[in-house]
């Protein structure tokens, strides 16, 4: 359980007794609104920290009733100290500039004193903060889902330190930047020299080869003093932040000692010390960190902490330096707790007795440092992304935030961009339809109008470009690519990664674009960009996205997806026989495919195929998927296949032979035998975006419709008037909205419990949805008559599009056995 700041005070330690009334007069004169005489003046000291000693003022003013004024005091420790250390007035300049410019949760700061002959040292008074310290970085007592949303708060706000401009707040001067991590284990080095050696505590000669290791391994971008530097806190961990009393957000970070300018990644590092070490002083069996002891439900691991803080700071995943940097961190840490320790010895150490064990502690930091340098490999190639989802916390807090208005109630962001899509529905796609399907019909029929891409640049700037890409997927591709030169700055600029939308915010989008089949790609909403999109950002290098992601979501070059073969019944992907033989840095695929959508579109340039590397291996392993640029030689499209005729030009389904296509070795996504972990990855969101799609399809049928009822007479009477009308009506609507609700749900769990939790629902919706829409489109077309059934509406173009999607993406019959195996276990369970 968490602390309140006030249950941390304690009687005031005899060895750090002051002036009280000389501080009473000094703050009088020099605090603003502080009591002039009051009736009670009483000091008590925080009993957490070690460092610069922080007491706690309380003020009455005469007939305030009882009132009580609470203001803390922070000072340098008595005696003699090491030079640069304890520097209160560093840590005044920097609460002030901070507080004063910036949104980082810091208390407000009132007064800075350096004359020593008030209370024997300099000293500041700021505010004082009612809240929660949690002392257990465990987090005990509190569910998974608010421990999560504490570390994730942590991670955010140590995020929103790095983000001070120093420039433009006054703290240009605070530091230097440039070569920190090389002066600071010049620091350190001499500040463990001067606590240890003949006539103080003794000297580990491990942590004089650990500064020698530092040396040799700071990493390049120290050099530069550019990006990744600025404030540096120094000593930021989940006690030194205050938490608001009853929501799970920081309001005051604490205890600026060491602060300074430099590179922030040192800041990271020791902020993930707790997965490493216990730290705290003490006797102990044991100093391991969460990773030994357990890391408890909720909290999230070392690796996934930083790509929360790297998606908030905007930072590239710092796998290379990661060593160093924690390594460094160890190594300041021991320097510290021996000077700690000396000072102990010396009798004035502010943490008073508990200090004893800080020499201790100080080797077992520098054997920590050891035993990480020696690990094999201390992070993921690539960040995490499951932490970004907003979990069972996030949920609960939208549900009870929604439970007044029902839970499926768009945000006000979604609800604007709704309005905006809506529009640009009315004003550019639907005018532009017949003018689509003239070209579509016409022997230029697999050329691109150039409207479509007028339209695409103007969707662009109307910011309903991929809005499709979910944060979390976005937050990935951001980390690996943030800071590379020859990512266009559009992409940073123009969003295109998306609105930031979970795939719940999404589907309320999504189904307006699906009342038309030309917008999809309009908004690059369209499939199977957006699944392919989606593989990229969930597994690709940072080559792959910059290779092919960029210019997909800048919307330059189409894809496709080769999975299925004619000679093999492909709704069961094992039975794929298309081969990818390595030979040297190449691979080699051999194969027929067809049913590749987009394929035939003039702007695709890349597929994603499917197929096997090893015919050996256990059957769920023998697939992979590559990466295959369309003009490789050896890759045959042999022809357009027709739905009901329609053959969807200029994008089309095709027929694709590969012979002896040679692709280079880098172009594998995720590595051999991970194809069908790339295809759940996959086709969880790209089904749903389908059955979203679909549901805009059904409801611009349904209007139509209704359209249709209320001008058209038969036998005497408006159609609207018919009662078998008005009952297969009301039943559309019922079907349409049970759908609906059936389609969100799925996005909701996909978005909460991930893609393997939410595939019962995502087989639900993938089944009830295309049957919906071809009851109701083929309402819709019965109310047309024979109208209903040509080209001159969008109606059969839109039910032959239902129609495929009864098989694309998987046959009905087998996520009715989704649905009916999940339902069994459970009845089992
Ligand atoms: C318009 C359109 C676009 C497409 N786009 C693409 C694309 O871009 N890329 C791509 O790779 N593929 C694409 N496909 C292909 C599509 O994914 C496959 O057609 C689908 O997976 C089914 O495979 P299949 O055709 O080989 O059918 P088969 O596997 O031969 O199945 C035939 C039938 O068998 C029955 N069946 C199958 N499994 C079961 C079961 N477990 N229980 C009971 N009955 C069962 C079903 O009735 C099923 O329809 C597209 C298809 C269409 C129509």
């Amino acid at each position: 359980m968490a602390i309140s700041t006030s249950e941390l005070l304690r009687p005031v330690q005899a060895a750090l007794r002051f002036d009280e009334a000389a501080l009473l007069r000094y703050a009088v004169a020099n605090v603003a609104g502080f009591p002039e005489a009051p009736s009670r003046f009483t000091i008590s000291q925080f009993g957490h920290g070690q460092s610069n000693p922080t007491f706690c003022l309380e003020v009455a003013s005469p007939g305030s009733a009882g009132d009580v004024k609470r203001y803390v005091l922070r000072k340098k420790p008595p005696g003699v100290l090491l030079q640069s250390a304890h520097a209160v007035e560093r840590e005044f300049q920097v609460l002030k500039a901070l507080g004063a410019h910036t949104d980082v949760p810091v208390p407000k700061v009132f007064c800075l004193c350096t004359d020593t002959s008030i209370i024997g040292t300099p000293f500041y008074i700021m505010e004082y903060l009612e809240g929660r310290i949690f002392l257990d970085i465990k987090l005990p007592g509190l569910s998974p889902e608010r421990r999560k949303l504490i570390y994730q708060e942590t991670a955010k706000t140590l995020a929103s330190v790095h983000k001070a401009d120093v420039d433009s707040i006054g703290l240009q001067k605070f530091g230097r930047r440039d070569n920190y991590c090389k002066r600071q284990v010049e620091r350190w080095a001499k500040q463990y020299l001067s606590s240890t050696g003949p006539g103080k505590p003794d000297r580990y000669p491990k942590m004089l080869d650990l500064a020698v290791w530092l040396r040799e391994n700071i990493p390049a971008e120290d050099t530069l003093g550019a990006s990744g530097t600025g404030i540096v806190h120094g000593d930021y961990r989940i006690d030194n932040l205050v938490f608001h009393p009853v929501k799970d957000q920081v309001i005051g970070v604490l205890d600026w000692e060491l602060s300074t300018l430099g590179n922030q990644m040192c800041d990271v590092a020791y902020s993930c010390m707790a997965y490493l070490v216990d730290s705290s002083l003490g006797e102990q069996e044991s100093y391991g960190g969460l990773e030994f002891s357990g890391i408890p439900e909720g909290i999230p691991s070392m690796a996934e902490y930083l790509a929360l803080y790297c998606s908030a700071a905007g930072r590239p995943w710092p796998v290379r330096e990661w060593k160093f940097y924690v390594a460094f961190s160890f190594f300041r840490g021991a320097s510290i707790y021996a000077g700690v320790y000396h000072r102990w010895t010396l009798g004035n150490a502010s943490g008073g007795e508990r200090a004893r064990h800080a020499g201790k502690l100080a080797n077992v930091l520098i054997d920590c440092a050891w035993a990480f340098i020696v690990r094999e490999s201390v992070l993921p190639n690539q960040p995490p992304v499951e932490i970004f989802s907003p979990g069972v916390a996030g949920k609960s807090e939208e549900v009870y935030a929604h439970s007044k208005q029902g839970i499926f109630v768009p945000s006000k962001k979604v609800l604007e961009l709704r309005k905006k899509l809506l529009k640009f529905m009315e004003d550019h796609i639907y005018p532009m339809e017949n003018e689509f399907y003239r070209l579509a019909q016409s022997s230029s029929r697999w050329t691109i109008h150039p409207e479509e891409e007028k339209l695409k640049e103007l969707a662009k700037q109307e910011g309903l470009w991929n809005l499709w890409i979910p944060f979390d997927s976005a937050a990935r591709a951001k980390m690996l690519l943030e800071g590379e030169s020859h990512v266009s700055p559009r992409v940073w600029n123009n969003n295109f990664l998306g609105a930031g939308l979970s795939n719940l915010e999404y589907g309320y989008l999504c189904e307006i674009m699906g009342r038309s089949v030309w917008a999809p790609q309009i908004f690059n909403c369209g499939a199977p960009d957006t699944g392919n999109m989606e593989v990229l950002l969930r597994y690709g290098t940072k080559e792959q996205l910059q290779e092919w992601l960029i210019p997909l979501l800048e919307g330059n070059i189409r894809s496709g997806f080769a999975m299925t073969e004619p000679q093999v019944a492909s709704s069961d992907a094992t039975n794929i026989e298309c081969s990818i033989t390595r030979q040297g840095d190449f691979y080699i695929i051999n194969g027929r495919k067809w049913w590749t959508s987009g394929a035939m579109d003039p702007r695709c340039k890349v597929l994603i195929v499917m197929g096997k590397t090893d015919f050996s291996a256990p059957m769920h392993k023998q697939q992979s998927m590559i990466l295959v640029d369309a003009n490789t030689p050896g890759v045959h499209i042999k022809r357009p296949l027709l739905v009901f005729g329609f053959d969807d030009a200029p994008h089309g389904h095709a027929e694709v032979i590969f012979e002896n296509v040679r692709v280079p070795v880098k172009n594998i996504l995720l590595g051999e035998g991970r194809g069908f972990e790339i295809a759940q990855g996959r086709l969880g969101p790209g089904r749903l975006h389908h059955c979203m799609r679909l549901i805009g399809g059904a409801e611009r049928g349904l209007q139509m419709a209704v359209e249709r009822a209320l001008k058209r007479k038969v036998f005497g009477k408006l159609i609207a008037e018919q009662g078998s009308f008005l009952s297969d009506l009301a039943k559309c609507r019922i079907e349409l909205d049970k759908a609906r609700l059936l389609v969100l749900e799925a996005a909701d769990q996909l978005d909460r419990l991930g893609n393997k939790k939410a595939r019962g629902t995502i087989a639900m919706a993938k089944v009830s949805t295309p049957n919906m829409t071809l009851k109701v489109l083929d309402f819709a077309m019965q109310v047309h008559g024979a109208a209903g059934l040509s080209s001159d509406t969008v109606l059969a173009h839109l039910w032959a599009t239902a129609r495929t999607l009864r098989i694309a993406d998987g046959p009905d019959e087998v996520h009715l056995g989704t649905i009916a195996k999940l339902e069994l276990r459970r009845a089992r369970f």
